[in-house]
């Protein structure tokens, strides 16, 4: 057996099958994205995760506690919730109950680009119980499709030659390893600011207008417009990024 001292986030992890760990709950979210982006993937982890952060690992469309965690992680792995450990199997007792949860990543990966992915999931859960139509024709969320999208033409005849499929990679997959701000920002209700709606795309132009006819479209075309990130499968989220990208509209 070999030992390895030293800090599991910043040293590199040699070839491993089965994960068993009892972690710090501050790394949770930093150590679940270092495991999932470790190449070659290993088969299954078991880990004991704080009960509200496994309970989001595990969530499902619909649930209080879906939100971007719970859509990355799922689309990278199968997770289960193995077994619930009160606090006070420990003492003294710590604040917070735990859980043990199976994470068993998905072989082969779904064959998307996590970087598009995420972008999309990003905008879908910032305001998660808005509707999509109103999350799209937000000026902010507008002018960067846009810029995005003019990026894209201008490099349009280089990528047709590259894009014929897109890729997971690790490190887009790494990428995610910040996400342990999701704990904190997605506790409690959301609010319900007005801020959003006065926010709405006023865009001068005909051709901002027009692009924002464009995402209305796109939306539409799917039945997406009246639908809430927060009730979305990992099925509709592909189809919507793949009715999205078709049209030459991308997130990252
Ligand atoms: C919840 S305790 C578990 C201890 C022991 N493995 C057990 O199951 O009883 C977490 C342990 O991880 C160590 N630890 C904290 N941050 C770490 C890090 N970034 N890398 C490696 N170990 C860390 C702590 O010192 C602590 O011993």
């Amino acid at each position: 057996m070999q030992v390895i001292q030293g800090d599991v986030l910043k040293c590199d992890l040699p070839y491993f099958d089965i994960c068993v760990a009892n972690i710090p709950y501050q790394i949770s979210s930093p150590l679940t994205f270092k495991l999932l982006s470790h190449r070659p993937i290993f088969r299954c982890a078991v880990i004991m995760f704080q009960r509200e952060f496994a309970m989001r690992l595990v969530a499902q469309p619909g649930d209080s506690l879906y939100c971007r965690l719970s859509v990355n992680v799922q689309l990278l792995s199968r997770v289960s919730h193995l077994l619930k450990v009160g606090r006070n199997n420990f003492r003294p007792p710590p604040k917070v109950d735990s859980s043990v949860v199976r994470i068993e990543p998905r072989k082969p990966l779904p064959p998307v680009s996590f970087k598009e992915w995420d972008g999309l999931v990003r905008i879908c859960f910032n305001r998660k119980n808005k509707t999509l139509g109103s999350i799209f024709k937000q000026k902010r969320v507008l002018e960067l499709l846009e810029k995005n999208y003019k990026t894209m033409q201008s490099l349009q005849l280089t990528q047709d030659a590259e894009m014929g499929e897109e890729k997971m990679s690790a490190d887009d997959v790494a990428l995610l390893a910040n996400m342990v701000e999701d704990l904190s920002m997605e506790t409690g209700d959301e609010k319900e600011d007005d801020e959003m709606e006065m926010d709405d795309a006023d865009m001068a132009g005909e051709g901002a207008a027009s692009f924002k006819e464009k995402i209305m479209g796109i939306l539409q075309q799917g039945d997406f417009a009246e639908k809430r990130g927060s009730k979305l499968s990992q099925v509709d989220f592909l189809y919507l990024l793949s009715l999205f990208n078709k049209d030459g509209i991308h997130f990252s």
